[in-house]
């Protein structure tokens, strides 16, 4: 369904990839968390399948197209196929709930009378079926984002992306957004979503992908948000500063080079699904227990950079 081999993406003044030699696939009816600390590559990854930036490197196959050979004007038909939800929901402040989910269908030269069962259909599958009259400002954040939901699924999409779709969302309401998500996915939909939310993550143990700097450095069935083990290479650094902190002493020697003992407390290591498609990054060949936490990622008060909306009023039927 989605599958990446050897994708790199540096853009243009950059001096490090923003994704660097990715491979995965990812199957139909899957559902992926992206995770990563800010800057990771989430959403270059997100972009990518959206053929909103084009691969540096590598190729990249989404339902059956390869997006390197793909004719800009084959695009918008492609587009069709994807959902997107974003943090920042984007709707249309001037247009009612029901025509912000109708326009998706409007320039795609839907007819009326699909358009006038449709529309109906979904905002009753997320929730809004009495608040199709409103304008977004006359609704809750999650409100606004069942409604992005609504736009991004009223076609049917084989593939549904979202960018932080909770990040601005109240942990309860973000509750309510997930079980909307799941349902999609249930109903045949693969999702994937980019998220800094431990909770959300950590709760439904689905498939984690993680990245750091542009790399895979987890793929793991039924993941977490954190994985119970960190890089090797981090443990001597995250031992030298506990050691410095409780005893002053210290402790590169003794843990550079060998497996350090486990502590009691230490979780066991974990038994995480071999990366699928995916060559072990440099940074993390291998994991050990980890024995301090490791700073959980933060999210940026800014949004990253968007791209503009899928369709577009000039698209074609
Ligand atoms: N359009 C762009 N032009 C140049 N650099 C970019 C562009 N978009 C992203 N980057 C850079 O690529 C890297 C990855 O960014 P990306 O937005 O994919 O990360 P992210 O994991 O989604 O971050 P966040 O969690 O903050 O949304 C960052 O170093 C970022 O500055």
């Amino acid at each position: 369904m989605i599958r990446f081999d050897q994708v790199s993406k540096t853009y243009s003044g950059a001096t490090r990839p923003a994704l660097g030699n990715v491979s995965l696939e990812v199957l139909k009816g899957e559902f992926v968390f992206l995770v990563g600390a800010s800057g990771s590559g989430k959403s270059s990854f997100l972009r990518l399948i959206l053929k909103e930036e084009r691969p540096t490197k590598g190729k990249i196959h989404v339902l059956g197209h390869d997006l390197t050979t793909l004719a800009n004007r084959k695009v918008p038909y492609f587009r069709r196929s994807l959902g997107v939800v974003f943090q920042d929901f984007r709707l249309l402040p001037n247009k009612t709930v029901f025509d912000n989910v109708a326009f998706t269908l409007q320039v795609i030269g839907k007819s009326k009378g699909f358009i006038q069962e449709a529309v109906p259909d979904v905002l009753k599958m997320v929730g809004l079926a009495g608040k199709s009259g409103r304008y977004p400002h006359e609704l809750s954040g999650g409100e606004q984002q069942r409604v992005a939901i609504a736009r991004a699924i009223v076609n049917k999409p084989a593939i549904l992306l979202a960018d932080e779709p909770t990040g601005n969302l109240d942990p309860a309401t973000s509750a309510g957004i997930m079980t909307l998500l799941s349902t999609i996915n249930a109903n045949g939909t693969t999702v994937l979503m980019a998220t800094h939310d431990s909770g959300i993550v950590d709760t439904m143990k689905r498939r984690v992908i993680e990245l750091i700097s542009g790399q895979i450095v987890r793929d793991e069935r039924q993941g977490g948000y954190q994985t119970q083990a960190i890089p090797v290479q981090d443990f001597g650094q995250a031992m030298e500063r506990e050691q410095l902190r409780t005893a002053g002493a210290p402790a590169r020697d003794a843990v550079q080079g060998s497996t350090p003992p486990a502590p009691a407390s230490a979780p066991p290591v974990p038994v995480s699904a071999p990366p699928v498609r995916t060559p072990a990054p440099q940074t993390a060949s291998f994991y050990i227990p980890k024995q301090v936490p490791a700073s959980a990622p933060t999210a940026t008060a800014s949004a990253p950079p968007v791209p503009p909306p899928l369709v577009e009023p000039g698209d074609e039927a």
